[in-house]
């Protein structure tokens, strides 16, 4: 039984560690301080299994919140709870079961679902993200339990500002806001907003884009320690064009056509408008939205803390891969010929992002830099000529006509394909973005092997089956000569009498949980050009190839947590010097000033898979 006086004992602790939090604001916290700040919470007895630790509870826990009859007698600590998950988690037989299975606790018990994330982080990040991300979208309405995340749908969307207040509201009231927040305004971080008209390499999937939304959330928590309390997954529901979708009963999204034009800009723009207003140190993260409104949205909110992660997350992954591999062969970025297979939103972001690279680190003129490649697309490799029917973003890199007159062409003639762009070009970099399975074969591997000793090859789409080449093949056409990295997780090759090649994860995820760390604890103003190519040499800088030839271009996606403080603090450390950040703590911090060294800070705020203490209050 709880005593009365035990109930007064914890509300004498609530007064004196609300001044606490209070001071957190303003003064760096350790990483133990940080798991020991309560969780201040009013609920009792099954209420409270909504803020849930199950067996976790403890035995003080369990008296004062009038837990005891809700639970069996044993106190399970975290260590043993997570055995017991992921011994049931085996027994699922399939990826998308496996997902569910994660999505489910993840609701139950968010600590529990964060902590065998990160214990098996290797092997479940294939599970929760890409690939096993692609068919739990595809399969939403089917699969579905309990909603999860926001839902903006066109048709509600004269209540918009309600439904996020609402969130916001229910972000406080689970009492496990930011340790260091008093501000109800200040509850969000971050928002990941998609509109589902391009998830991945599968296209549109409306409703189901949400999962796209929470999981790549997940991977902010387990790469770069967000709060997952402090960030809101969005779908935008416009319709959807996927007339599968349509014909299914159990869609559960809005059955129409997408909305397009004016009515979809000002759909966006209310959303955008209403997050600034009530989550106004949040930034937004933008992804999966198809290629022309990706772009145009991009230059639309420039002004404001928002990246696109398909264009601008997926350059910098791609570009330090580069730098990574480029070190490896010995040569120069601007030596490069660089072919691009698949021209939307992250072929066009990686010919950017490595474009501002050969600007800015070998200090080639734009007109230069845009000369160093070639990309193909549906229609056959991108010239002038083709005038209207190019995409604004794909304008920069049509090639001039006269140029292809001379070559010799073994395809058919109605246009220019990736087998003759080979031939003619010699390319030394092949980059996939194009959702073609296998799409790079045989003959024109090895007909780039012939002309380059080093052949770096990037199959980058997503999910695994739509890879333009398995890594195993890439390497065995090149004698093992290529150097590859892919968008998906590829076991490593053999390569010979005891030797295998890791071939490295160039996925954005690798960037930008990082990315949006650093602009959230900068408090910046935008997300600029200068704090990604931080990110990217920052992460380039860690590449495994550099010290060992034949090991991984890049860092493991299992390392991302320790990857993100680096590039974290790469990211804060040019928001500072560039003048954009507004947190006058981290300034301090960066100046030399404050009473830790950036990297220590930037660990301190990491959210950790751990159970805070409990407090009860009125
Ligand atoms: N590795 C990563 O981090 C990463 C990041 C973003 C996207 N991707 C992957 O890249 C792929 C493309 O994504 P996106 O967002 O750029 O999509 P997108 O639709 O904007 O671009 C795909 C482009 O490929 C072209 N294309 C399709 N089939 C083609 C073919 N047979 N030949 C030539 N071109 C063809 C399309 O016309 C389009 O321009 C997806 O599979 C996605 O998963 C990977
Ligand atoms: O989601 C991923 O795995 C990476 C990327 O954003 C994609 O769209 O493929
Ligand atoms: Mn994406």
């Amino acid at each position: 039984m709880i005593s009365t006086s035990s109930i007064a004992r914890t509300r004498v602790i609530a007064s004196t560690s609300r001044t606490q939090i209070r001071s957190l604001a303003s003064k760096p916290i350790t990483a133990n301080e940080k798991n020991l700040v309560p969780i201040r919470t009013n609920l009792r007895g099954s209420a409270l299994l909504n803020t849930p630790r199950g067996a976790g509870f403890s035995r003080e826990e369990r008296q004062i919140f009038g837990l005891e009859g809700f639970l069996p007698y044993d106190v399970h600590s975290l260590e043993k709870q997570a055995l017991r998950a992921y011994n049931q988690l085996l027994k699922q037989p399939s990826v998308i079961l496996k997902h569910a299975f994660l999505a489910s606790l993840r609701d139950q018990n968010q600590v529990l679902f964060y902590k065998i994330m990160q214990d098996h982080l290797k092997e479940l990040l294939g599970v929760l993200y890409t690939p096993g991300a692609a068919e739990a979208v595809a399969n939403y309405s089917n699969l579905f339990r309990r909603p999860v995340g926001c839902y903006i749908s066109f048709p509600n969307q004269d209540s918009m500002r309600a439904q996020l207040e609402g969130h916001l509201s229910d972000v406080n009231r689970t009492a496990d806001v930011a340790y260091d927040s008093n501000n109800p305004h200040d509850a969000i971080d971050l928002v990941v907003v998609t509109d589902a008209e391009a998830i991945l390499g599968i296209g549109d999937q409306g409703v189901g884009g949400i999962t796209i939304s929470t999981s790549k959330a997940a991977l902010y928590t387990l790469g770069a320690g967000i709060n997952p309390n402090r960030i809101l997954p969005v779908v935008l529901d416009c319709g959807t064009d996927n007339h599968g979708l349509f014909s299914d009963s159990l869609y559960m999204g809005w059955k129409r056509t997408r909305i397009r034009g004016k009515n979809y800009d000002k759909f966006v723009d209310r959303f955008i408008q209403n997050c600034r207003e009530l989550f106004p140190n949040a930034i937004i993260h933008f992804e999966d939205f198809g290629m022309a409104n990706a772009y145009r949205l991009m230059e639309k909110y420039k002004d404001i803390p928002m990246f696109n992660d398909d264009i601008q997350g997926t350059g910098a992954v791609a570009l330090a891969a580069l730098i990574a591999a480029i070190k490896v062969s010995g040569a120069r970025l601007s030596d490069q010929r660089i072919v691009i297979y698949g021209a939307g939103s992250a072929g066009m972001g990686i010919a950017d992002q490595i474009k501002d690279g050969l600007m800015i680190l070998e200090g080639l003129s734009e007109e230069e830099a845009s000369r160093r490649f070639w990309c193909v697309d549906r229609n056959g490799l991108l010239v002038e000529s083709m005038g209207n029917n190019l995409r604004h973003a794909q304008l920069p890199y049509a090639r001039p006509d006269e140029e292809i007159t001379h070559w010799e062409k073994t395809e058919d003639n109605e246009g220019t394909w990736l087998m003759d762009v080979v031939k003619n070009v010699k390319p030394t970099v092949l980059i996939g973005t194009s959702t073609h399975s296998r799409a790079f074969s045989e003959e024109l591997i090895r007909e780039m092997g012939k002309h380059v000793e080093r052949p770096i090859i990037f199959p980058m789409s997503n999910p695994t089956a739509l890879c333009e080449v398995d890594p195993a093949d890439a390497l065995a056409w090149t004698e093992n000569r290529a150097l590859v990295a892919t968008g998906s997780p590829f076991p490593p090759v053999q390569i010979g009498e005891g030797k295998s090649y890791t071939v490295a994860q160039t996925n954005n995820a690798l960037i930008y949980p990082a990315l949006g760390l650093g602009a959230i604890l900068a408090r910046s103003r935008t997300i600029s050009n200068s704090m990604l190519m931080a990110g990217v040499n920052s992460l380039a800088s860690l590449s495994p190839a550099l010290s060992n030839p034949e090991a991984s271009l890049l860092p493991d996606l299992a390392d991302v947590r320790n990857v993100s403080v680096d590039v974290a603090a790469a990211v804060v450390r040019q928001a500072v010097e560039d003048g954009n950040a507004q947190d006058e703590n981290t300034i301090k911090i960066v100046k030399g000033k404050g009473p830790l060294p950036l990297e220590e800070y930037i660990r301190s705020r990491m959210w950790d898979s751990v159970y805070r203490p409990l407090e009860l209050v009125d």
